[in-house]
């Protein structure tokens, strides 16, 4: 990968390379673009095939984090980690602290939370080293695990998307496929049932599956089968780029609304599932839940008000759609448009966030 060229091509500010031999750490920071604020982004942990699949995914990752925070009118920047290792094997708490360490060197640029592989109790060793973190339980006023809030704004915006493709938001009797069933997609199933809706599941984790099947009375199939079941809405909640050339011919499904990041493998799916009818909720707008969920940390931490801004996804999206029914673009398009206009607007008068101007993070407590 030719670096320089990629980060000018999609505009990225930073990418850090962060070291600690006696941990094992190896973390890649990614800064997307911060000119709405300090760059939020989770951390995940993950082992990569390859360093350059790693540094790929931290960009990619973060530039969706630019999107998703500027989407939901939150005034936060883009970022994102990746940290290379098994998070079943290779976790350790020096590992977090030493992060942590590298996280305090930005001075506030780059906020982290939890992804894929880490968990608050990985935040709370990160915030015995710096106050940039979010997610954590270890303080009074601590936002903590943001994966059954993401997975409320899920809900709502997969009623809210349910609504423009058949008419009614409600859920009862839909038949809705979940891929992977971890943390998020376990709470949105509970909410789906409680709901009367018919879950197909299916994870590779073979647990994980089979406490959806005990919970929720899903039905599972095979990983590679879920692209083929009978459903009306596929929800792809476990890693990205789901959506490609080899799954798209397969969706019975009329929505795919799931929590997934980056699930379009690249644009042209997003233009193809238009093509076809298929309404996809964009990734980033719908999965938008955790992180105003650890934001309002930032602000002193109030549930009822977090809980109560989540709901704003239902809106967001329909906002999403009646533009794509009017200038008769995928949603994909619209979704970048409300994000890029919002950053367009501010860029008028600032760009990069430097720590020692006005900022979302003199609220702090
Ligand atoms: N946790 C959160 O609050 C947020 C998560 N997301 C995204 O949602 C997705 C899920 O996140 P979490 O639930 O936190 O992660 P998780 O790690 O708890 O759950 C993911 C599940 O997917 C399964 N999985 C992985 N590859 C699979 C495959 N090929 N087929 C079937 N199952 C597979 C895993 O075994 C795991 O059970 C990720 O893409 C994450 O980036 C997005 C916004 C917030
Ligand atoms: C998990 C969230 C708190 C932040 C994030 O990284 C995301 O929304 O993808």
């Amino acid at each position: 990968m030719e670096i320089f060229n990629y980060l000018e091509k999609y505009d990225y500010e930073q990418l850090l390379f962060c070291q600690d031999k006696q941990s094992g750490l190896k973390a890649i920071i990614a800064i997307h673009d911060t000119t709405l604020g300090p760059a939020l982004g989770g951390t995940r942990m993950w082992t990569y095939a390859s360093e350059e699949e790693a540094i790929e995914d931290a960009l990619r990752l973060a530039k969706g984090m630019t999107y998703k925070n500027a989407a939901a009118g939150l005034d936060l920047g883009g970022g994102k980690t990746v940290i290379i290792g098994d998070p079943k094997r290779d976790k350790n708490p020096e590992m977090f602290r030493a992060f942590g360490r590298y996280i305090q060197s930005l001075s506030g640029r780059y906020i982290t939370a939890e992804d894929v592989g880490t968990n608050e109790s990985d935040m709370d060793q990160i915030a015995l080293e710096t106050e940039y973190v979010t997610g954590v339980t270890s303080y009074s006023g601590a936002a903590g695990n943001p994966s059954p809030v993401t997975a409320l704004g899920i809900y709502q915006g997969m009623k809210a998307t349910a609504k423009e493709a058949f008419g009614t938001e409600s859920l009862e009797g839909k038949v809705i496929a979940v891929q992977g069933v971890g943390n998020v997609a376990y709470s949105l199933c509970k909410l789906l049932h409680e709901e009367g809706a018919e879950l197909i599941v299916t994870d590779i984790n073979k647990n994980a599956v089979q406490r959806a099947q005990n919970d929720f009375n899903a039905k599972a199939v095979d990983p590679d089968d879920i692209y083929d079941v009978d459903c009306d809405i596929y929800a792809p909640c476990a890693l990205g780029a789901t959506i490609n050339d080899n799954t798209i011919p397969r969706l019975k499904a009329k929505v795919v609304a799931g929590s997934a990041n980056n699930q379009l493998k690249s644009h042209e799916h997003g233009d193809i599932l238009h093509q076809r009818g298929i309404l996809y909720a964009p990734d980033y707008v719908i999965n938008a839940g955790g992180v105003i969920n650890v934001a309002d940390e930032l602000i002193g931490y109030n549930r009822e008000r977090a809980l109560h801004n989540v709901q704003r996804i239902y809106k967001n999206l329909e906002q999403v759609f009646a533009i794509s029914n009017r200038d008769q673009i995928p949603t994909y398009i619209a979704a970048d448009r409300l994000a890029e206009e919002r950053i367009q607007a501010k860029k008028n008068s600032r760009s990069q966030f430097i720590i020692n101007e006005r900022n979302i993070l003199d609220h702090r407590q």
